[in-house]
């Protein structure tokens, strides 16, 4: 494993895993949560993260850009957006909002035109897969083509299954056994 997933790993375990009784998005209970967003909104660790999913997702061909489901996507997609560009890849960005914007217009699916584009979902955790299946469902509408979905941390409870019979293929950069949690 490299430095900089080593770093991040870390600086996830210190400061991102909580304990305790937890509702998930999915409505299933955890006695464990991992809040990304304080690492993803820290200036120290967003420069891993973005280095770390540019490694993970840099063999997939022709990637246009790439995003997620708000909120805990976006500071991922800039990571990405920011790193790529340090590492001589040009990834756009893009954000898909929960529901379509209802003024202005009109969008649920924010950033440049993506029609015939080759675009990668990104998440920042990952439970069910039922996130990146509702940007999925958006990117379709634009005429994007999802080619993979790729993920910061996985729980290890189905997201992968779930999106890989869905037909994408997921990716993950970390693992419940790289932050030590019960699988
Ligand atoms: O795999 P899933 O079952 O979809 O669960 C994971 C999702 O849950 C969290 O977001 P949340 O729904 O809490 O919304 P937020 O990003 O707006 O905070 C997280 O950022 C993922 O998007
Ligand atoms: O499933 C979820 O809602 C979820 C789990 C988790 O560990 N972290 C998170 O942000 N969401």
């Amino acid at each position: 494993m490299n430095t900089t997933k080593q770093q991040l790993i870390a600086h996830i375990s210190e400061t991102a895993v909580f304990h305790g009784d937890f509702t998930l998005t999915s409505g299933k209970k955890a006695s464990y949560y991992i809040d990304l967003r304080k690492v993803s909104l820290d200036y120290r660790v967003a420069p891993l993260i973005g280095q770390v999913m540019v490694d993970l997702i840099s063999e997939i061909p022709d990637v246009y850009a790439v995003g997620g489901l708000t909120m805990g996507a976006d500071p991922i997609a800039a990571a990405v957006l920011h790193q790529g560009v340090a590492l001589g890849k040009g990834y756009h960005a893009f954000v898909v909002r929960k529901e379509p914007k209802d003024h202005g217009r009109g969008r649920q699916v924010e950033g440049p035109e993506l029609e015939g584009k080759r675009v990668v979902v990104l998440e920042d955790t990952s439970t069910t897969g039922g996130s990146p299946l509702a940007a999925i469902e958006a990117l379709k509408k634009v005429g994007a083509e999802v080619v993979g979905v790729a993920v910061v941390v996985d729980r290890n409870t189905g997201a992968k299954e779930i999106i890989e019979a869905a037909g994408y293929p997921y990716y993950y950069a970390i693992g419940l056994s790289d932050l030590g949690l019960p699988q």
